[in-house]
């Protein structure tokens, strides 16, 4: 419009074919009268048609997109492509939304982090409706005032200053009876042993702690269903087909059944953790926990945002879409556990291919700290190399390359280019955490790159934006105080084979799309004879 009325003045003044000119200004006032009269959308509409489409990699093709140039290791052909196409891209998987790529900390920043009330949406099917008890499980909800009122407690609940305050004996303590079990059978034999089931009772047993106040030895029943719920919820969830191709959703319908199975387990068992709490809290007994929390919050919760009205989720009344319904005090299991473990596991085979930096993170903790007394979750700022391995860790082997997507619902247009509604939003970790500029020898395990690092953002693994992982500062000091305290205690040593030689660890495989712990054996060489009298202390 502004174009047009400029064309026009110009041929006004300049007194140019005056037929022309009233023939330009009947149509600039009728443009004027219509668009004033078409509804809001299509005026949008008409606005986004004209903005330039997103750059996007050859080789899609109708109906699959670019499924069959992608690959299975679509985090690495994201980063290729990020190469020519830029900071930001778009690729169509299967037949369904665009997906957004977002290939700079600029992008990420500009969209996610400064316009997260368009861009906090999350990508729906119905497998995932049925799985997340239709948001139920927060790293699902749409956004809107229950999203906000759950992330305002939850920032406040495990918060660093609370778990400083709160919850830091848990950390003492789990890390303690690790430690002890890594001691009895962690150098027994020369072929080590593999720490994973061990590193999976920790994280649970921390995790569990904080949010209902409660343990579990690996042999309760408990235990079990929560593992076994753990492990349906990913098989099941993962099965992204619907998502790709939505038109042969008939065809799901089984898949879509054992989604809502699993979310009815979660009820029933999580649901079970609740009530325990809410029975302690009536008989006077509060739980220092964040269900005890949530409850409370719940009651005094007058506005109603607590409680999804919008739900669609019903399970024969028994809990609604709550801030404190099972799905989700269970939502921090799932989106913790899993995540935390990769980390820890990840990091043991750092740490044992390189001895050198056990070597000097235990200098630094002799040093600092002493080996009259383990190091703790408050430490951090003393040890800044051990801290330093740790933002290795998450550049180096995140967690997960493509976090959860994020979604805008509506049309949006970014930098001159249209960002259709319902598009997926990726953040390529991969490209940002290996690209040479900011990490040279981005392949290298290099702690020491971040010690003289500035206030930047160090790695994406946690996400950005109004989504950002609210569990970051939990996992931060777990992931700190465990390997701060096997640093301490052990060296962490490759097994050996027959012939008494080393046998190489694996590294977590970096071709796979979402990071699965590499299963290792390694022997934990206690260090000195501190280790068993202070952690039964
Ligand atoms: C190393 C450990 C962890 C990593 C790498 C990690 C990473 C992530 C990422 C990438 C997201 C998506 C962020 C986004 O959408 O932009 C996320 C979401 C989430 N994480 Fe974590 N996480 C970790 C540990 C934890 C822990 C310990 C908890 C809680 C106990 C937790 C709770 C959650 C929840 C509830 C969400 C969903 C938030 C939402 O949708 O608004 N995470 N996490």
């Amino acid at each position: 419009m502004t174009d047009a009325l400029t064309t026009l003045s110009v041929d006004w003044c300049t007194g140019r074919n005056g037929i022309f000119v009233i023939a330009a200004a009947a149509a600039v006032v009728t443009g004027v009268f219509v668009a004033n009269h078409l509804n809001p959308a299509d005026k949008d509409a008409e606005r986004f048609k004209k903005l330039a489409k997103l750059p996007s990699p050859p080789g899609a093709v109708p109906i699959l997109g670019h499924l069959l140039v992608v690959g299975t290791s679509p985090h690495l052909k994201f980063s290729e492509w990020g190469k020519t196409l830029g900071p930001i891209f778009a690729v169509k998987m299967g037949s369904s939304r665009t997906w957004v790529v977002h290939n700079s900390p600029d992008v990420v920043r500009d969209i996610l982090d400064r316009r997260g009330a368009t861009f906090s949406d999350r990508v729906q099917t119905h497998l995932l409706e049925a799985i997340s008890g239709n948001g139920d499980m927060f790293f699902m909800s749409a956004n809107g005032p229950y999203l906000r009122a759950w992330r305002k407690h939850t920032n406040n609940t495990i918060s660093k200053t609370r778990l400083e305050k709160d919850y830091s004996n848990i950390f003492k303590s789990e890390t303690k009876r690790l430690l002890l079990n890594l001691l009895e059978r962690g150098n027994v034999g020369p072929e080590g042993i593999d720490p994973f089931d061990d590193v999976y009772l920790y994280v649970i047993n921390v995790i569990s702690l904080i949010v209902f106040g409660k343990n579990f030895t690996k042999d309760d029943a408990d235990y079990r269903q929560v593992l076994q719920i753990t492990i349906d919820f990913i098989q099941v969830g993962s099965k992204v087909l619907e998502e790709f191709f939505p038109f042969l959703s008939p065809l799901y319908r089984g898949a879509i059944g054992r989604a809502a199975k699993v979310q009815f387990e979660i009820q029933q068992v999580f649901g079970r953790f609740v009530d325990e709490v809410k029975q302690d809290m009536k008989e006077g007994n509060e739980r220092n926990c964040a269900c005890n929390e949530y409850l409370k919050a719940q009651e005094t919760d007058e506005e109603g945002h607590l409680y999804d009205k919008a739900s669609k989720f019903w399970l024969g009344g028994c809990y609604g879409r709550t801030l404190c319904g099972p799905g989700g005090c269970a939502s921090f299991i799932f989106a913790g556990a899993d995540t935390s473990a990769i980390a820890l596991l990840g990091g043991m085979s750092m740490l044992a291919r390189q001895p050198e930096i056990q070597d000097r993170a235990f200098a630094e903790i002799k040093a600092n700290i002493g080996l009259d007394r383990l190091p703790n979750d408050m430490d951090e700022s003393s040890l800044p190399y051990t801290n330093a391995i740790i933002t290795e860790l998450l550049r180096f082997r995140p967690p997960s390359w493509f976090g959860i997507p994020h979604s805008n619902l509506y049309d949006e247009e970014y930098n001159g280019y249209h960002i259709p509604a319902n598009s997926a939003h990726v953040i390529n970790v991969h490209g940002l955490h290996f690209d040479p500029d900011t990490y040279p020898d981005p392949y290298a395990f290099k702690p020491e790159r971040h010690l003289d690092a500035d206030n930047t953002r160090q790695h994406y693994a946690f996400g950005a934006g109004r989504r950002i992982c609210p569990g970051a500062f939990l996992a931060e000091k777990l992931i700190f105080t465990t390997l701060a305290r096997l640093l301490w205690a052990f060296r962490i040593e490759p097994s050996l084979d027959a012939q008494g030689n080393p046998v190489e660890v694996p590294m977590p495989d970096i071709t796979k799309p979402t990071p699965i712990p590499p299963r290792i054996n390694v022997r934990f060489v206690p260090r000195h004879d501190n280790v068993e009298r202070l952690c039964r202390a």
